[in-house]
């Protein structure tokens, strides 16, 4: 469902007005800006970033975003940042049925609860990842989080993303990232919402490079969507702003909407993907390649090959790999492995691993195909088989994941995790 207009292309130089005119001509800050609008410039860089990583929009609005009374402090609800030690992280491997679903009125932000996450957002590193259920639109209510861009990862009904640059409609099997610092509320599409969403503290998301693979696959720039400017002039009335800063919650009482830019041009504004879209590399002889082939975004950090998070996912495909073993192998990473499920079955986990649950495993522990899986991975015919229906996702990060305390305490921990590997059989043939 969408009527919406998007423009098309990753990190473009966008520009767009919904009133001829909004932009003003040859300048960004002409002495009256074009329509009675302010000028404001929005900027995702420090001004002296590099040319390609340079991010910035200048936005023409009904009022300039300083309008609003002071902010005072919200109760964080559930939601955690860094240093993210309520409790000691455990070794051990953790999954996690869905989060229920709200029985009382319940909007994106009341419902929002943090996981887990690393780094330290002070220093622009890390991430946090929240859930979020919900079963209520925010009408009068706008969030921004200045501490780091939000990756929305849908599982249960769709969201349409009311944001200061525009409009966008995202359902199953799409992801949408709003950047740090820009306003937005949360309409649902439907009667319930449930899903992901990654806090990236870190540099800003980009599409991966394609070494040897060449100019074209994985995702394609193309495929990425920006909406179009659309404003929202209301005031007169209350509107709560809550504000995530230094991981704490803020709220001010504006009198007007401030999602009200009436035009903007820029290359720092919201995206949509369809996961899709994602044209799929994998081997077309044997073995089972390591998961980075399915980078959809990475947020690089200052060491090269090491992200501060990769968004991957395993989406549907062929399998094909001949004399080989094609579920994911056991195995222990350097990276840390935070694992969602939008709808299917995942290849390594025959049961437990559910649509809407999540799992983590950490820095070193071992983990890999349930003994169901590997039973029956082992002895299957290797005819190419459509693995469909299914997509799974990781948040693959270079700091270890730490739970929060509601992440260990709650019921949706499933204690008994460890138990779908204790089944795997001693086959060792020594020789006798
Ligand atoms: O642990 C997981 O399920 C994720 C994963 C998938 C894969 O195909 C190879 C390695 C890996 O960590
Ligand atoms: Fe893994």
């Amino acid at each position: 469902m969408s009527n919406l207009h998007y423009q098309s292309g990753f990190g473009n130089e966008f520009a767009t007005e919904a009133h001829p005119g909004g932009l003003p001509v040859g300048q960004n800050a002409p002495q009256h800006a074009p329509l009675g609008l302010y000028t404001e410039q929005l900027s995702g860089s420090p001004f002296t970033a590099p040319r390609h990583l340079n991010r910035r929009t200048w936005t023409y609005r009904i009022r300039p975003s300083v309008m609003h009374p002071p902010y005072a402090r919200l109760s964080n609800g559930l939601v955690r940042s860094t240093p993210f030690n309520e409790v000691e992280t455990t070794p051990s491997q953790l999954r996690w049925d869905p989060i229920p679903l709200p029985t009382q009125p319940t909007d994106f932000l009341d419902g929002l609860t943090t996981l887990a996450g690393n780094g330290d957002l002070s220093m622009h590193s890390g991430v946090a990842i929240h859930l979020y259920a919900a079963n209520k639109s925010m009408t009068d209510r706008f969030f921004y989080s200045a501490d780091g861009e939000l990756l929305f990862v849908p599982q249960l009904g769709g969201l349409r993303l009311h944001t200061e640059l525009g409009i966008l409609n995202i359902d199953n099997g799409e992801i949408a990232v709003i950047p740090r610092g820009i306003k937005f509320r949360v309409e649902l599409t439907g009667k319930e919402a449930r899903g992901y969403v990654l806090e990236n503290f870190g540099q800003p998301l980009r599409l991966p490079d394609l070494g040897p693979i060449g100019a074209n696959g994985l995702a394609n720039s193309r495929d990425f969507l920006t909406p179009v400017a659309a404003y929202d002039d209301r005031d007169g009335a209350k509107f709560e702003v809550v504000a995530k800063f230094l991981g704490n919650l803020w709220v001010s009482e504006f009198d007007h909407s401030p999602l009200d830019v009436v035009a903007w041009h820029g290359n720092y504004a919201p995206y949509k993907y369809d996961l899709r879209l994602f044209n799929c590399i994998n081997t077309v002889s044997f073995d089972h390649p390591d998961p980075s082939i399915f980078t959809v975004l990475t947020s690089p950090s200052e060491l090269p090959g090491t992200a501060n998070v990769d968004f991957v996912i395993f989406p549907p495909r062929w399998m094909v790999a001949e004399h080989t073993f094609r579920p994911p192998w056991f195995h222990r990473n350097f990276m840390n492995e935070f694992m969602g499920l939008v709808q299917g079955q995942y290849d390594a986990k025959a049961e437990g691993f559910v649509p809407g649950g999540a799992s983590l495993h950490n820095c070193m522990s071992g983990h890999g195909p349930d003994a169901e899986t590997f039973e029956r991975a082992s002895h299957t015919e290797l005819k190419p088989v459509k693995l469909d229906g299914t997509l799974a996702f990781m948040f693959e990060t270079r700091f270890a994941c730490r739970p929060t305390k509601f992440a260990m305490d709650t019921a949706m921990l499933q204690h008994e995790y460890y138990e779908c590997w204790q089944g795997l059989k001693k086959n060792f043939e020594n020789g006798k």
